[in-house]
């Protein structure tokens, strides 16, 4: 049986083999070449505190349609005006609406580094990614051989940028580690049924070492929920449905960027 991720997965090489026979690696290379040098988002994931990567993301396959988003550049001057550290932008089209021109577009806008968000399966992504101004590009283990892995993680460091390497298992994060990953995200939301259980950061991340900087990604709702990934070590949440469908992105972004500031103890440990 196909799951969610393979059907994305799919979906997302026909569309890589159809821009790539419109604009080959080599063009793509030396865009890329050209484009300002990448911005250290592997520094802005240390900083103090626990950061706020906000997530631009019109819809998604277990949400549907969630914002429309019709200035992908405004919502990320909001995020961040309220102190969003990096900013994530969903390229892949089919299922979350997304695209290169909303890269673009972000990245004329706003300073912090930008994560190009998509389902990379080869190094052209890559080049892609570097070519509209990303800074950080997400490797999601679960789509990926193991050698494939390792290769996109050298050419995105040797691009400049940060790998945010994202897991789901126990079995992923050991993959991601072997892999050399410094940047472990690890996804609530399981991408093969879609569900979120956010006790998945908990479980995982305790066993990664405390050199990694560690990304609890997905099902945030609030400052509670970062509180709570905090308590269990995460440097950074990566937040996307909560701040599109709210009234204030800005306000949202702040309130989760204060909670991060001074984490108290969750409510679980009181
Ligand atoms: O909208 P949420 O629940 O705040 O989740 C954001 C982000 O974690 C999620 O969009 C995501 C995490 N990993 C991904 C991989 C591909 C696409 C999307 C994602």
């Amino acid at each position: 049986m196909t799951s969610v991720l393979d059907d994305i997965v799919a979906g997302v090489r026909e569309d890589v083999a159809a821009r790539e026979s419109v604009r080959p690696l080599a063009e793509v290379k030396a865009r890329a070449a050209d484009a300002p040098p990448a911005r250290d988002g592997l520094a802005a994931l240390l900083a103090p505190g626990v950061g706020v990567i906000a997530e631009v993301k019109r819809s998604s396959p277990s949400r549907g349609a969630l914002a429309s988003i019709a200035d992908p550049a405004a919502l990320a001057a909001q995020y961040e005006a309220g102190g969003a550290r990096v900013i994530s932008v969903l390229t892949e089209h089919r299922r979350f609406g997304g695209s290169l021109a909303d890269l673009d577009a972000v990245r004329a806008r706003v300073d912090v580094p930008l994560l190009r968000k998509d389902f990379v399966v080869g190094s052209y992504q890559v080049h892609e990614a570097r070519a509209h101004g990303a800074d950080l590009v997400l490797l999601i283990v679960a789509a990926l051989e193991q050698n494939v892995l390792i290769g996109l993680l050298e050419r995105i460091e040797s691009l400049g940028m940060t790998a945010l390497v994202e897991v789901h298992t126990e079995g992923e994060a050991s993959r991601a580690l072997d892999a050399g990953a410094r940047v472990i995200g690890v996804n609530a939301r399981n991408l093969k049924t879609l569900d979120v259980d956010r006790s998945t950061f908990e479980r995982i991340a305790p066993g990664l070492p405390s050199c990694v900087v560690k990304i609890a990604e997905s099902g945030v709702r609030g400052p509670l929920d970062l509180i709570e990934y905090a308590s269990c070590g995460a440097d950074a949440v990566l937040v996307g449905e909560t701040l599109v469908v709210g009234a204030d992105p800005r306000q949202a972004v702040a309130d989760l960027v204060t909670a991060g500031a001074h984490p108290a103890t969750p409510r679980a440990a009181r």
